[in-house]
């Protein structure tokens, strides 16, 4: 039986060599090294490590590079994720430690640096303790209400190992890069970008961590996002090293923690809540999603779940409670066909709940937008 076509790392090497940088003369390979790459289905992702001041020379030698790996045999399609390196000797600073909910602050840079996105007024995490609770919806519904309350809104799919919200929102297409930068694609008011609008998702699946916060950084850096009230970052679930240090690295004003009304979804969201405590992040709150499902048919409210928990945790916590949204089917279904259940049916349930619940992150967040 034939094999399917494979490329190796010195087919890759052989065209990153290839790439001049006009200024300097120097080719791409002279600037970092190849981290990883994967083929799947004539998609070839390639994970390029470079010196974090570099990163703006090579993003624009990286496309002459990826259209080069297109001839390769076998690849259909190329991309290049840069994952930028600090230089030795400029680890982060650690955060002092105050044992408690900080005040909502500014966007202070996440390493004592200049600020990463100058244009960005405030960033918000949505986290959840598990995975399957409906944070990427959540996230989806709650920056389309947030730019509903008359806000600039940015929305950055960080669940790297699933990215889910290009589907969300309807947005599949590739966003176009002018100047070596990324433009956001516009969809339902805000401006958004997911990995899963650049590679194939199979192969961001299998990353691992240094890739994915290459990868995360890239999408904060390298990407045109202009002026902004708020960015909603979708955080992978759970609450592991990989989150720590995403919740690190982006420097985040808030963060809204998602959770089912179960038991064992309530402790993962008391997971999320300590995290967020550890690197001194205040939680904007938590919200009871798939709270009760309402009967379309003679609109009963049945708790499957029990209801409520959530709202207790948080007072027993001592964090808000931002509000529930039930289990509905169109809520399922409008995800699916790319139109968020907020603009699909904004007299449903779903919508009124997210409307809420975005009405008070944004008068929460509405002092720092003064500033
Ligand atoms: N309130 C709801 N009512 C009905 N279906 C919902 C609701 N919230 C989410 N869903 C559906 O549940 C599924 C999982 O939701 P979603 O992808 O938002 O979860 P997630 O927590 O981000 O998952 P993952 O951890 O895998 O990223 C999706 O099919 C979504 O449409």
């Amino acid at each position: 039986m034939a094999q399917p076509p494979s490329v190796s790392s010195q087919d890759i090497a052989r065209v990153l060599e290839n790439v001049k940088d006009p200024q300097t003369g120097k080719n791409l390979l002279a600037y970092g090294h190849l981290e990883g790459c994967s083929l799947t289905e004539g998609k070839l992702s390639v994970a390029f490590a470079v010196a974090r001041e570099h990163a703006q020379t090579i993003s624009a030698l990286c496309n002459d590079a990826a259209r080069q790996l297109e001839t390769l045999p076998g690849v259909q399609s190329a991309s290049i994720i840069l994952t930028a390196h600090r230089p030795a000797g400029a680890a982060a600073k650690p955060k002092a430690a105050t044992g408690g909910h900080r005040p909502l602050g500014g966007m202070a840079p996440a390493d004592g640096n200049a600020p990463i996105l100058p244009g960005v007024k405030t960033i918000i995490a949505v986290a959840s303790g598990k995975g399957g609770v409906g944070k990427s919806t959540t996230a989806t519904n709650l920056a389309v209400g947030l730019g509903l309350e008359g806000l600039k809104v940015g929305l950055l799919d960080a669940d790297i190992h699933g990215p889910s919200l290009h589907r969300m929102l309807g947005a599949t297409g590739k966003p176009e890069v002018i100047d070596g930068k990324l433009q956001p694609v516009e969809a339902w008011g805000i401006k958004a970008v997911s990995l899963g609008m650049l590679v194939d998702e199979k192969a961001a699946m299998i990353w691992r961590g240094p890739m994915v916060m290459g990868a995360i950084n890239q999408l904060l850096t390298d990407v045109t996002w202009g002026d902004l009230d708020v960015m909603v970052v979708d955080l992978p679930p759970g609450t592991g090293d990989a989150q720590l240090s995403l919740t690190q690295k982006v420097p985040l004003t808030g963060a809204v923690i998602v959770s089912t009304p179960q038991d064992i979804a309530l402790i993962d969201a008391r997971r999320g809540v300590t995290m967020f405590e550890k690197v001194n992040v205040p939680v904007l709150g938590l919200i009871e999603n798939m709270s009760y499902f309402c009967c379309p048919n003679c609109g009963h409210n049945t708790e499957l779940f029990g209801h409520g928990g959530a709202k207790k945790e948080a007072e027993a916590m001592g964090v808000p409670f931002l509000g529930e949204v039930p289990l509905l089917a169109d809520i399922r279904a409008s995800g699916d066909k790319g139109v968020p259940g907020i603009i699909e049916n904004p007299d449903g349930e779903g919508a009124k709940a997210w409307r809420h619940i975005a009405h008070t992150v944004a008068e929460m967040l509405r002092p720092q937008l003064q500033k």
